[in-house]
Parts: C-alpha cells; sequence; structure tokens
C-alpha cells in the first residue's frame, strides 16, 4: 500500500493539463494513471477522468477533475502529483482558470499535426498570467503528418514560451510519457505555505452527495485538515464539522489529513447544496486565517435560454435540479419565467451553446425531466423613450415598440487562428454575421491570427460550424466580450394557425428578418408532424406577416398497420406513441416536437 500521509512540499507537485480542444490531455492523463500504476490496467477505460456519461460519449473534458499520482522519480525519490484535468473548449475556460488557481505547473499539450490553435493562446496566457511553470508537450508524435519541429517553433514564435523543455509525446502509444513525468519533477515549483498557519484552502469544485452531504474539492494554502475539524466557510459563513478528508485516485482514498501544499476532498456533511461555494476559502473557526484566498474571476453568463418541464408538474423538479447542479457550476444562473405556450419555467444563463446543451442534456439524465429549451438570447441592453435601460434576456420581455428609443447588443473581440488559403472564407463569414475584421497578424507560413468585432448573437447560432466547414476545421476561433454597441433590432414573431407563440418569438437584426423568417417558417414545417387539420406557420414582425409555410393534414391511424390479432404489438405501438408524445407540447391545438423551440438554430442564413 502506498503511503500517501506525510508529504513534504518539496516532493509535491501540483499542476493542470491544458490544451485546445482534442489536443490529447485527457488521453495523456490517462497514460499518467496508467505508468504510475495508480490505475491498474485491467481497469483501465480509456478517459477515466472524465467521468459524466456526456463526457465520455462525446470525447469532451466539461468538469475539471483533480487525481493524485504517486511518482517514483529517476532520482530514486517518489512523489506526489496531483494532477487537475481541464476542459479545452472555450465554453469553459473559467474551469481552466479555476484549476489553475490551485497550480504551480501547467503541461501545455499541442498536437503536433495541428500546432498551436486559438486556445492554445488563450490558455498559454492564462497559466502565464498566473505565474505557473509551463511544461510544453508535443502530442500525437506517432501520426505520419506529426511536425514537432515546427511546433516548437511555433510555441516560441507564437506563445513565447521556451521549447527547448518541449517534451514530445503520444498519448496513444505511450511514448516520452516517462519524460514529461521527470520533466514535471524539474520544471513545476513545490508549492510554498506554512504548515503552521492556520488552515486556509480554496474550494475548488465541489459535488452533491445523497449521503454525504457537500463534499469540496480543496487546495491546502496553508495548514492542514483533518476530520473533526470546526470550519467555516470565509465568505459564505458556513460552519460545518469536517466528516472525512481525502483524495481520488480516481476513486475515493480516505486519509487522515491533507497537508500544506496539498489537492484533494473534505466532505462537509453540509445538506444545502447552496451552502458551498467554489472560490471561496475554508479555515477553522477557532483559528481563522487572517486574508481569503484570492479569488478568481467569476464567470458570467453569455447565452439565456428559456428551459420548460414538457409535463408542468415538474416545474419545482426543476427548480431542486438547478440547484443541485449549481454547486459545482457556479456560473449557472436562473430566475422564473413564465411563458403563455409553455407555461412555467426557468430563463437560464449559460456560457454558451455547449454549456448549455451539457446541461440540459444532465437535467435530463441525471434527474429523469423532460424539458424544452426556447431560442437562444443574449442579454440586450434596450432604453425606453421615457431615459429608463431595461435588460432584455428573452424576447417576451421586449417592451412595445412605440417605447422603444433604442436598443444596444453586446460584442465580442472574437480571434480566428486559420491557415491563409482560408482568410477569404473567413472574412465572408464574418461579414455574413455581421462581423468587422480588425486586424490580421501573419504568425507563420501555416497560420494567420484574424481579429474581428462581431455581435455575440451571430456568433451563438451556428458560427462556430460553419467556421469548421468552411476552413474543412482547422479554423480555430476564441472571444472574449468587448462592448455594447447599438444595432437596429427587431422581435420576430411565429404564429401557428393565427396564434402567437410566445416561446418561438425571438430577436434578430432588421436585415436579416425576412430571411430567417422564410428560413424558420420552412424548418417548422418539417419538425411539425402533421396533425388532423392543417397549420399555418407564419412570421411577423408587429401586424406585418413577412413569411410563411404550412403543415398539410393527415389522418394518423397508428393501429391500421395491425391487421387486427396481434395485441402485444399493438400495446407496443400505442406505447410508442405515447413516448413520443412525451417529447410534444401541445400549443393550442396543435402537437409541437421539442426540437421546433430550438428550430433557429438550424436555419441556414
Ligand atoms: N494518434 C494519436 N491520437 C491521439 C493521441 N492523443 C490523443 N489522441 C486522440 O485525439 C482525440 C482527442 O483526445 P482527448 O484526450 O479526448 O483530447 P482532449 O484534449 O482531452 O479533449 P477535450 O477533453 O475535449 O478538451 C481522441 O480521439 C484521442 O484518441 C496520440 O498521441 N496519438
Amino acid at each position: 500500500m502506498v503511503n500517501m500521509n506525510t508529504f513534504d512540499t518539496s516532493h509535491i507537485r501540483n499542476f493542470s493539463i491544458v490544451a485546445h480542444i482534442d489536443h490529447g490531455k485527457s488521453t495523456i492523463s490517462d497514460r499518467i494513471l496508467e505508468l504510475t500504476r495508480t490505475v491498474e490496467e485491467r481497469d483501465m477505460e480509456s478517459q477515466l477522468l472524465d467521468t459524466m456519461d456526456i463526457e465520455r460519449e462525446r470525447g469532451i473534458t466539461i468538469k475539471s477533475n483533480a487525481v493524485r499520482v504517486m511518482y517514483d522519480a529517476d532520482d530514486g525519490e517518489t512523489y506526489q502529483f496531483n494532477l487537475i484535468d481541464t476542459p479545452g473548449h472555450v465554453d469553459f475556460t473559467y474551469e481552466v482558470s479555476r484549476s489553475l488557481a490551485a497550480c504551480e505547473g501547467a503541461v501545455l499539450v499541442v498536437d503536433a499535426t495541428q500546432g498551436v490553435e486559438a486556445q492554445t493562446v488563450s490558455n498559454a496566457s492564462l497559466a502565464m498570467n498566473a505565474d505557473l511553470d509551463i511544461v510544453p508537450a508535443i502530442n500525437k508524435i506517432d501520426l505520419p503528418s506529426a511536425h514537432p519541429e515546427e511546433v516548437k517553433v511555433e510555441i516560441e514564435d507564437e506563445l513565447a514560451i521556451p521549447a527547448d523543455d518541449a517534451v514530445c509525446v503520444s498519448g496513444k502509444t505511450g511514448e516520452g510519457i516517462h519524460d514529461l513525468l521527470e520533466a514535471i519533477v524539474f520544471l513545476v515549483s513545490p508549492p510554498k505555505g506554512d504548515a503552521d498557519k492556520p488552515l486556509k484552502a480554496l474550494i475548488l469544485d465541489s459535488y452533491f452527495d445523497e449521503y454525504r452531504g457537500v463534499v469540496a474539492t480543496v487546495r491546502i494554502f496553508d495548514g492542514q485538515v483533518k476530520k473533526g475539524d470546526h470550519l467555516r466557510m470565509m465568505q459564505g459563513g458556513e460552519e460545518f464539522l469536517v466528516d472525512g478528508v481525502g483524495v481520488r485516485r480516481p476513486a475515493e482514498f480516505a486519509l487522515d489529513a491533507l497537508g500544506v501544499g496539498e489537492v484533494g476532498f473534505v466532505v462537509t456533511g453540509l445538506k444545502d447544496p447552496e451552502a458551498v461555494h467554489v472560490g471561496d476559502t475554508l479555515t477553522l473557526v477557532n483559528n481563522p486565517c487572517d486574508a481569503p484566498c484570492e479569488g478568481y474571476r467569476e464567470a458570467k453568463p453569455m447565452v439565456y435560454t428559456g428551459l420548460f418541464p414538457i409535463d408542468n408538474k415538474d416545474y419545482e423538479n426543476l427548480r431542486d435540479a438547478l440547484e443541485k447542479l449549481h454547486v459545482n457550476d457556479p456560473s449557472l444562473i436562473w430566475e422564473p419565467e413564465t411563458s403563455a405556450a409553455l407555461g412555467f419555467g426557468f430563463r437560464v444563463g449559460f456560457l454558451g451553446l455547449l454549456h448549455m446543451e451539457v446541461v440540459k442534456e444532465r437535467l435530463e439524465r441525471e434527474f429523469d425531466l423532460a424539458l424544452i429549451a426556447t431560442s437562444p438570447s443574449v442579454d440586450y441592453h434596450v432604453y425606453k423613450t421615457d431615459g429608463e435601460m431595461l435588460e432584455v434576456r428573452s424576447p417576451q420581455d421586449l417592451p412595445d415598440v412605440t417605447r422603444i428609443d433604442h436598443i444596444e447588443e453586446p460584442y465580442l473581440k472574437a480571434k480566428i487562428i486559420t491557415p491563409p488559403e482560408y482568410t477569404g472564407a473567413v472574412m465572408q463569414l464574418a461579414i455574413e454575421h455581421r462581423g468587422v475584421t480588425t486586424d490580421m497578424i501573419h504568425l507563420s507560413q501555416k497560420s494567420v491570427e484574424m481579429h474581428f468585432d462581431i455581435p455575440l448573437a451571430e456568433l451563438i447560432l451556428d458560427f462556430f460550424d460553419q467556421l469548421k466547414s468552411r476552413t474543412k476545421g482547422y479554423a480555430s476561433l476564441d472571444y472574449e466580450f468587448s462592448d455594447y454597441r447599438m444595432s437596429e433590432l427587431v422581435k420576430l414573431d411565429i404564429l401557428l394557425s393565427g396564434d402567437e407563440v410566445d416561446a418561438l418569438s425571438f430577436i434578430v437584426h432588421k436585415d436579416k428578418a425576412y430571411s430567417l423568417a422564410r428560413g424558420l417558417c420552412d424548418k417548422l414545417k418539417e419538425i411539425i408532424p402533421r396533425q388532423l387539420f392543417e397549420v399555418p406557420i407564419q412570421g411577423a414582425i408587429g401586424n406585418k406577416i413577412i413569411a410563411r409555410s404550412t403543415v398539410k393534414a393527415r389522418r394518423k391511424d397508428v393501429l391500421a398497420k395491425c391487421y387486427g390479432g396481434d395485441i402485444s404489438r399493438k400495446r407496443k405501438l400505442l406505447e410508442k406513441q405515447k413516448e413520443g408524445k412525451k417529447r410534444m407540447k401541445a400549443i393550442g391545438s396543435v402537437e409541437v416536437p421539442q426540437e421546433a423551440f430550438l428550430a433557429i438554430l438550424k436555419v441556414e442564413d
């Protein structure tokens, strides 16, 4: 049995693995767990740190994970590595900055076939700003198209990181992983901190456990924590007795104590998921530390959608589920929303569309809720004629046009890195999405960095998919909030059988209203199944109808296929139809499937 209880800080290395999406962080983490025999080979499932089902299915990392690994180094000493896996998608940058606050070092993974991409640049600068020691690792060297020497030059030229120390690895074959572990021992500083000072621990993450209450992942900056300690959350103020401490390897492993410099979990026993906030500091009630740990940048939601339970009885369950998810996802915010068409629900704020999809999927799977999500919206600043400014996150909240003086919308500074041959295509795409090129830098012969000012509302729809398809997957995107600017925006309403359906409205730029209305009417015609009567679909701005389509009537008789006789088959068909119905919402007399409310994402403009 490995002894993990006594570690002086000189033998601890806390590091994150950061990279652009798909460059291989999770695969490298797996190899590290394997090489250090943290997980026996027979138990090895690929992407062990991606614990959520959704993460494994999609092959992406969404939540950060902290795992303790013991490494017997070439110098004959054993080191305690605390490895924090982080997500790569731009929606989850806040998770990266959270993880970095707990580390002294970062392994910056760069794909040897792709080179430096947009998020490589932003992750590298996050790590540099956090003053971390950076270990560059060039991954996928087993691939014939790998060009590690060129990638080294890119790392030096584009990131200003010395690449002499770069380690060439293959997460697939395991080649170079041992060298990477040695580099971590030598290049990453051990944690500083005072074991004799009162406890000061940063909460990195937390989750709710039915039996043990909230379990918090912490990094100890000073002092230590053990079972029975009486602790307080410095900002939140909640107090509790520690019910146990330990580490993940990646299964939980109980310990007597967590010492200075270490990363592990603390069982709080608190039954209210809202009591524990990521970013807060834990200290002793009777001997508190002077000041809390420096918190980190709060994540601000960018995109808002309505989430409505298909069955109205699930409203309270949806609220409970959101509260539970909020414990380890503090970026999630919501407020009640009422829709004439969909009943009671919530307007929920997300970091981006991927975040929205992931949260919706988690709510449906982990909490067994059937939900309808409405079209994503951004936070508009609406200036009324009486001088008041309203923050409008839902088209329904837009005041009557006669009372609006002007509307401002959020703009982003977007950065796209692309091979030079696609700059024309990228520029075209940006223009179509109301973007303006502000700068273009030739990084190397192979890549150009383009800067744009672009409305957030344009980016949240299909921009990213379009960028990928028009550049054959080569371009990468990164963005940050810039400012609010005035735009000519209008509310586009959709009418089914002559009745306006509030949940289908959205706010759109005046110049795009006609084409979007047409596209949306056509898309809805495909999505809404034929009913017993004809359903006209209309797009309107105010009282003016600007587009229309019609779902033709059809008599639907599923049982006609059963040729009498077989009762079990008949029952199965009825069950199946019922199942289909569960995913439908009756709007007036029209049965509307849930994807209709997100049809806007599927309209090509
Ligand atoms: N050939 C080869 N493929 C690799 C290597 N490392 C990773 N891959 C593949 O690259 C893809 C992405 O790897 P992941 O480890 O999921 O990438 P990631 O950076 O963790 O991605 P996110 O968690 O979504 O940010 C997977 O299909 C891996 O199998 C490697 O060294 N060689």
